[in-house]
């Protein structure tokens, strides 16, 4: 038992739990259990099955209930006495503004993404309330604590962003099963069933080539190839889409030799290779017939076992299988469909796509289970580190709420003991002073000011990078754009007339030497934008064609859709592939953010002795998932 002081603290403050989740639930478990008296809760989810082995304080007959008032139902049964608050919504919703804040003596995050922390560091650091975040991805967690102006703020250093692959590796020369998964994910899972007017790279061919088989009307060059055709069965369809991804493309592609000279060559596969005609010729036209979300083609298949890697016969089978499904069950679906690793029926598509793709390039294939894992960046959560942080978070708490401050300790916890240590504390970082976020260094956006519009500055700079919400745009005392319910018709109307201007076509125009506000009320956040006018960006590297430069460590690319540069979250990939969290130096990666970004951190290791550098980057490189 803790001292008086703690007692009368943990009796008498308020708490704002954020998430609850994994973290959340046991987290909850703990202040209630602790003492703690007065807590709200907030979360936007409803309780999935999946979620039920290790969010305890749900079961079966909760699923599709609010996760925030089905927990503080649980823990009231056990904690009768506790006033918990639970709010079933997003923390970014209005009402809970800086006021909402304000009230609580600490936030404890429970959190799955950076959006919504970078949001609740913005509100914490606005109302004044100390933070204190947590993360984990299987055995691997920490939690930090974020003390406006003491301490760094959850954005003052870099974050592990998703790892990016150039486009060539994903659409012609993959050689690891996650290109695979990235291509059947945001290639052909997207061209069959997502959104048509998405620019998708699945069917590129070099244009001699593709010429030439036009000339000859063999295969054609037609814009609808991948839309069903009048009279079609949908198992013919499958066929056909089966013969040109796997067979027709690749063997297109093998004819550009330089590209073959120092790889393995790929083998084309056509169906009438690998299964008798009579499983793909079927005349059938089976449309119309009754919608259902849950199909699955491992089901009509027979096919059991998830944790079982299929052969290319059902892999091909699979393939089919669900193609045909998406159209006589989900019909709805079609030309909406993204990715989602709870879609049963897409995993199994991606999982099949991407073997019979290894397959071709000679790479290992995996089993549905696995490809899950990969497709969706999932690293199975562990509930004991789940407890463990949440543990660790109430200990944070109790040091903050009983202004111990100089105790908090931001704490790793590690796979394998580092000198003896599972929990690896280390003291907190002074407030980076070029943070764009804590402090007020101006950032410079490099742009092409006559062909980039407002709205591209919008979406991909303040919206992707900068974590801004509902941006207020200034140029000395003239407004240039403001979002907001309250906003009057014809305001609205001319910022949206506004937004598909260029820059440099303004009234004023905005161009190198301009410097723009950007203010984000609800978050109170506010930064200056130098504008610098550039004419060309590389398209690989820059596919945004703009850049933010100047002191922005923590500015990183939270947006994770895939175009035009394939992104995925190698981190995560990676465990799965290799069972450890370590890069494996294929020079065909290309990465976002590197180790060197994270050596200027500056946190001190509780002892004397440091920890071997790798050893360091690789506590600090810890992803902070869910
Ligand atoms: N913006 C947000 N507002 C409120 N709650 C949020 C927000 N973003 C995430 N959350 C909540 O944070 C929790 C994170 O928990 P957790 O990481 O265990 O994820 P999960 O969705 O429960 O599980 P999994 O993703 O592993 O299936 C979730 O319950 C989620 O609803
Ligand atoms: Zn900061």
């Amino acid at each position: 038992m803790g001292s008086e002081e703690e007692r009368i603290a943990i009796e008498k403050e308020k708490v704002l739990m954020v998430g609850a989740g994994g973290i959340g639930c046991e987290l909850l478990k703990t202040l209630a259990l602790t003492g703690f008296k007065h807590i709200h809760l907030i979360d936007m989810d409803t309780i999935e099955v999946s979620n039920l082995n290790r969010q305890f304080l749900f079961r079966k007959s909760h699923v599709g209930q609010s996760k925030a008032k089905v927990a503080r139902e649980a823990v009231l049964k056990f904690r009768p006495g506790v006033d918990i608050v639970a709010h079933h919504g997003n923390v970014k919703n209005a009402e809970f503004d800086i006021d909402f804040f304000k009230q609580f003596s600490v936030v404890l995050n429970g959190l799955d993404n950076l959006e919504a922390r970078r949001h609740v560091n913005r509100l914490c650091l606005a109302a004044g309330v100390p933070l204190v975040e947590s993360g984990t991805t299987g055995y691997l967690g920490q939690v930090t604590v974020h003390i406006n102006g003491k301490t760094e703020c959850y954005e003052c250093q870099p974050k592990p962003a998703p790892k990016s692959y150039p486009v060539c590796t994903i659409t012609s020369t993959p050689s690891k099963l996650i290109h695979c998964i990235v291509w059947a994910k945001e290639l052909a899972l997207a061209k069959l069933f997502g959104d048509k007017s998405q620019a998708n790279e699945l069917d590129v061919r070099p244009s001699v080539l593709a010429d030439a088989k036009a000339d000859t009307n063999e295969v054609g060059n037609d814009a609808d190839f991948f839309e069903l055709r009048r009279g079609e069965s949908t198992s013919q369809f499958a066929g056909r889409v089966f013969d040109r991804i796997f067979g027709y493309n690749i063997e297109t592609a093998l004819q550009n030799e330089d590209t073959w000279k120092a790889r393995r060559r790929p083998d084309p596969l056509y169906l009438d290779k690998i299964l008798p005609p009579e499983e793909f010729t079927a005349e059938e036209n089976g449309n119309g017939e009754i919608e259902n979300p849950t199909v699955s083609a491992m089901v009509t298949l027979g096919l059991k076992n998830p944790q079982k890697i299929w052969d290319v016969q059902e892999n091909a089978r699979v393939f089919l299988e669900t193609i045909q499904l998406f159209f006589k069950r989900r019909s709805k679906d079609i030309g909406k469909l993204v990715f989602d690793k709870d879609d049963q029926l897409a995993v199994e598509f991606v999982t099949a796509a991407a073997n019979l793709r290894a397959h071709s390039f000679g790479i290992p294939m995996q089993s549905l289970f696995e490809a899950k894992g990969m497709a969706g960046n999932i690293i199975h959560a562990i509930a004991t580190t789940n407890a463990c942080i949440a543990g660790l978070i109430v200990l944070e708490a109790l040091k903050l709420l009983t202004k111990r401050t100089e105790q908090c300790r931001m704490t790793y916890c590690v796979e394998h003991p580092t000198r003896k240590m599972l929990l690896v504390p280390v003291e907190p970082a002074e407030p980076n002073p070029h943070c764009y976020v804590c402090s007020e260094t101006p950032l410079v956006l490099e742009v092409n000011t006559v062909t980039a519009t407002m709205r591209d500055v919008i979406e991909k700079v303040l919206k992707r990078k900068l974590g801004v919400d509902s941006p207020v745009i200034m140029q000395g005392s003239s407004l240039l754009y403001e979002t907001g319910d309250d906003l009057e018709e014809d305001m609205a109307a001319h910022y949206a007339s506004l937004l598909n201007k260029s820059l440099a076509s303004y009234p004023t125009p905005i161009t190198t030497g301009v410097v723009l506000t950007v203010e984000d009320y609800h978050q109170d956040f506010r930064c200056s934008l130098h504008v610098k006018h550039r004419e060309t960006f590389d398209e690989e590297k820059e596919p945004d064609g703009m850049l933010i430069t100047g002191d922005i460590a923590s500015v990183v690319n939270t947006d994770d859709t895939l175009q035009p540069k394939i992104v995925a979250d190698e981190d995560l990939s990676n465990k799965v592939e290799n069972g450890h969290g370590d890069d494996d130096d294929d020079d065909d990666d290309m990465v976002m953010f590197t180790p060197e970004t994270l050596a200027g951190a500056k946190r001190k290791l509780e002892e004397e002795e440091s920890l071997p550098v790798e050893k360091r980057l690789k506590i600090e490189q810890l992803p902070a998932m869910s």
